[in-house]
């Protein structure tokens, strides 16, 4: 066993080339990737396999041997063997007795087993120093760089030293080391990979169901209703006018739920009388996916600000404006400038133009590169008084935009079409 302070030292430090051997137990797709890498960042390889034979396949700089031959000459093994084979590690106890073991493996199915893999390697070699790492990069990633996909490495262990001993190879590895804490946190890493964007999932739901209880509120309002009850055909409003009414909305909702967790954990704070227990798993997860929201919020206030700004060009509008033109001239009449609505108008535009700004700025600073140069107290700021003001600018911009109005029509038109619609059933 070798996991002295002198290994360690020769783990980090860049001057001395050659750094340690690293074992590698099984020689498949993962194992093979891994040892190419780790030999192009200058440590020796050496591969234990149940053939101690040499495949073209297997990086010619690496020594293969038989899994103890292998395991003696390092004081890392890396088991790049699928979970349910690992019970061929069981006679080789006595070898593994104090090394670092690495595991990387990963499970088919979400909580396939009731032990995470890691716990599980512990248990079946209690006098090894258990670490998790690597189970969320791929092979693939490993052979074409590390610019291709997430350099982020989850690692966990219940050992500091071997734990450490890992991340610095993690680092050596060109890939960025995450410490997840100890052995427990192993079944939540090795449930990442299996994530389909877990932290989008709910905003992009959101968003949509919000979207389309707009979309049919608004359709009613504004084509349904003239169609029933004027027999005018609006039905092109679908392609902007509508598009343009929902995107404020659910830009503004789902804005409005970045900061409502934030709001409800301190009243339930207060509540408590206490800031030392978990909040409700749901609210936990809420609070989890604000940057997620946020970003989903500002892309659909992106795209009304883009829809926004094509309304001079629109065939309607234009046709709109002209005969307005057209019946004061016809009529003899000239309609007064009402300095109120200039008032209303310019200041409902500048509003909007704050709010998407700061909105853009709120967004900027969540990007990690961006985050990560200021400290916790600026991204507190920015996120948190920037984010309420923001938060007022843009709701501010849809009341003066004429929410009163708006809400007073709406609900007037969905009611009687929906009234038509019972009637008509009967
Ligand atoms: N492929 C990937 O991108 C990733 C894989 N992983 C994990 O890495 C591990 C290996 O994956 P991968 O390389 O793709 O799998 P492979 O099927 O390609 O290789 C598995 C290797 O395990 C060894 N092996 C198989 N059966 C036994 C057995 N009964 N006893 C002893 N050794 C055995 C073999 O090596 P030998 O013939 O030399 O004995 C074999 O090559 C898995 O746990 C996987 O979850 C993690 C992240 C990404
Ligand atoms: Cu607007």
């Amino acid at each position: 066993m070798n996991t002295n302070p002198s290994n360690i030292m020769a783990l980090t430090s860049n001057t001395s080339n050659k750094k340690e051997t690293v074992c590698i137990f099984g020689t498949g797709d993962f194992g093979r990737a891994l040892g190419y890498r780790m030999i192009q960042s200058g440590y020796s390889v050496v591969f234990g396999s149940r053939q101690a034979q040499t495949s073209s396949l297997i990086p010619k700089d690496a020594e293969v041997l038989s899994h103890a031959e292998a395991a003696q000459k390092a004081a890392i093994i890396i088991i790049a063997i699928p979970r349910q084979h690992y019970n061929f590690l069981t006679p080789l106890a006595e070898i593994l007795h104090g090394k670092v073991l690495v595991d990387v493996s990963n499970n088919l199915k979400l909580n396939q087993y009731s032990q995470s893999n890691a716990e599980y390697l512990a248990q079946l070699i209690p006098g090894a120093k258990v670490v998790k790492a690597f189970n969320t990069v791929s092979a693939w990633a490993l052979q074409s760089g590390p610019l291709d996909a997430s350099r982020q490495v989850f690692v966990c262990g219940d050992d500091k030293k071997a734990k450490q001993i890992v991340m610095d190879i993690v680092r050596a590895l060109g890939l960025t080391p995450l410490d997840q804490g100890s052995l427990l946190a192993a079944q939540e890493i090795e449930n990442y990979p299996l994530q389909l964007f877990p932290m989008w999932k709910f905003p992009i739901f959101l968003s949509l169901g919000l979207t389309a209880f707009f979309f049919f509120y608004s359709l009613t309002r504004d084509v349904i209703y003239p169609y029933v009850y004027e027999n005018k055909d609006f039905s092109f409003f679908i392609a902007i006018s509508i598009p343009n009414r929902i995107c404020p909305i659910v830009a503004l909702i789902l804005l409005a739920l970045v900061y409502l967790p934030g709001v409800l954990a301190a009243i339930i704070q207060l509540y408590r009388g206490t800031k030392y227990s978990r909040f409700p798993d749901g609210l936990d997860k809420w609070m989890l996916c604000r940057k997620q929201l946020g970003l989903v919020a500002l892309a659909f206030a992106f795209l009304h600000v883009l829809y926004t700004l094509i309304i001079p060009i629109r065939y309607y509008v234009r046709w709109r404006m002209n005969s307005g033109v057209l019946s004061q001239a016809l009529n003899n009449r000239t309609d007064p400038f009402i300095n109120t609505y200039g008032w209303l108008n310019d200041s409902y535009l500048a509003l909007g133009i704050l709010g998407f700004f700061l909105f853009v700025l709120l967004g900027i600073t969540s990007l990690p590169s961006v985050s990560n140069s200021v400290n916790w107290r600026e991204f507190r700021f920015v996120q948190s008084k920037l984010g309420y003001l923001t938060l007022i600018l843009c709701t501010a911009h849809t009341l003066v935009y004429g929410g009163k109005q708006f809400l007073n029509v709406s609900s007037y038109r969905c009611l009687s079409v929906i009234l038509l619609l019972m009637a008509r059933e009967r």
